[in-house]
């Protein structure tokens, strides 16, 4: 990139703030072009969390979670909420997502006084007006901005779609000059059999680092678009003894229908269809040296 390209790009963080349900996952999967791996995802602060980067001309924005803020109440740690409202005042911009036809809930009033002490800058979306008339809305907007005042109010459907190329070039628009903080190579969608392999190894490793440490490894065998949209999955769990398999498996299967539970959500989510998943559990005693092995994970095989 040469040095005036660069200076024309803009680069910034967007905490999106929500209440359960008022359809983050849903203006995400519908703003962000580009999903970062899990595995970038890994090496993130633990304090935010990158949910995707949308690119909007030459701004790339970044969308970082603030988990935490909506721990429930009796488990509050201050700490972690701190924390979590930390990252907020990290980011350029503070985008608070209100279900409109939820309006301003106790949950949403307890949102606009933590804001108040927030420094970046704060946008209001309300989300879901296809489900609202327009008076409404504009009724909400004028309650809202009475109680803290946001540079922008935008109102949008994330599942129609209405008002998002508005926000989205809003919101580059406020990102600051400077680089882009992730090249362009590196948020190109992963390949996503790569990606499903990569979330099943998690959770096994969630469940078994005790037992398996870096004994297994996931490929996905097949990978089959079916005409209702979802798609057929197969995957493999090579271990490297009889012994790993069987812990693998579980006592009647248990472990092994709790991993594969748990990796078809994810999967199903970075995918955006429904998966079917099968999981079967080979051995291979040699893996670890077989070069073939490497080659199916995109690694390269360590010479010498
Ligand atoms: N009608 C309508 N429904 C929406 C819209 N946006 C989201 N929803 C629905 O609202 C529900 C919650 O959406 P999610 O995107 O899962 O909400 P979320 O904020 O990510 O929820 P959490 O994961 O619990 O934080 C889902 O059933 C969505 O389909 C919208 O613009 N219009």
């Amino acid at each position: 990139m040469s040095e005036a390209e660069g200076a024309q790009h803009r680069c910034g963080f967007v905490a999106l703030i929500g209440a359960p349900n008022a359809g983050k996952s849903t203006l995400l999967n519908a703003l962000v072009g580009a999903k970062i791996s899990i595995v970038s995802r890994k090496v993130q602060t633990t304090r935010t969390l990158v949910r995707g980067i949308a690119l909007q001309g030459e701004a790339q924005i970044i969308f970082v979670d603030t988990p935490g803020i909506f721990a429930p109440r009796r488990r509050l740690d201050r700490a972690m909420v701190a924390s979590a409202w930390g990252g907020a005042a990290d980011a350029d911009v503070v985008a608070l997502l209100v279900d409109a036809r939820k309006g301003l809930d106790d949950e949403v009033a307890e949102i606009l006084r933590a804001l108040e002490n927030v420094k970046a800058k704060r946008v209001l979306i309300l989300n879901k007006i296809d489900l609202v008339a327009r008076p409404h809305l504009l009724e909400l907007t004028a309650s809202a901005n009475a109680r803290l005042a946001f540079a922008e109010t935008f109102m949008v459907s994330a599942t129609t779609g209405d008002g998002l190329a508005l926000l989205k070039e809003h919101l580059g628009a406020l990102m600051p000059p400077g680089p882009w903080l992730y090249p362009e190579d590196q948020i190109s969608e992963a390949p996503v059999r790569a990606l499903a392999a990569e979330i099943t190894r998690e959770k096994i490793f969630e469940r078994l680092h005790d037992e398996l440490p870096y004994q297994s490894t996931v490929e996905t065998q097949s990978w089959e678009e079916r005409p209702d949209g979802s798609a057929r999955v197969e995957q493999t769990i090579y271990v490297t003894r009889e012994a790993h398999r069987k812990i693998v498996l579980g006592e009647g299967g248990r472990t092994i229908k709790a991993i594969g539970t748990a990796a078809r959500k994810d999967i199903a989510e970075a995918a955006e269809q429904p998966i079917h998943l099968f999981l079967f559990v080979k051995v291979r005693e040699h893996w670890i040296d077989d070069p073939e092995r490497y080659r199916a994970m995109g690694l390269e095989f360590p010479k010498g």
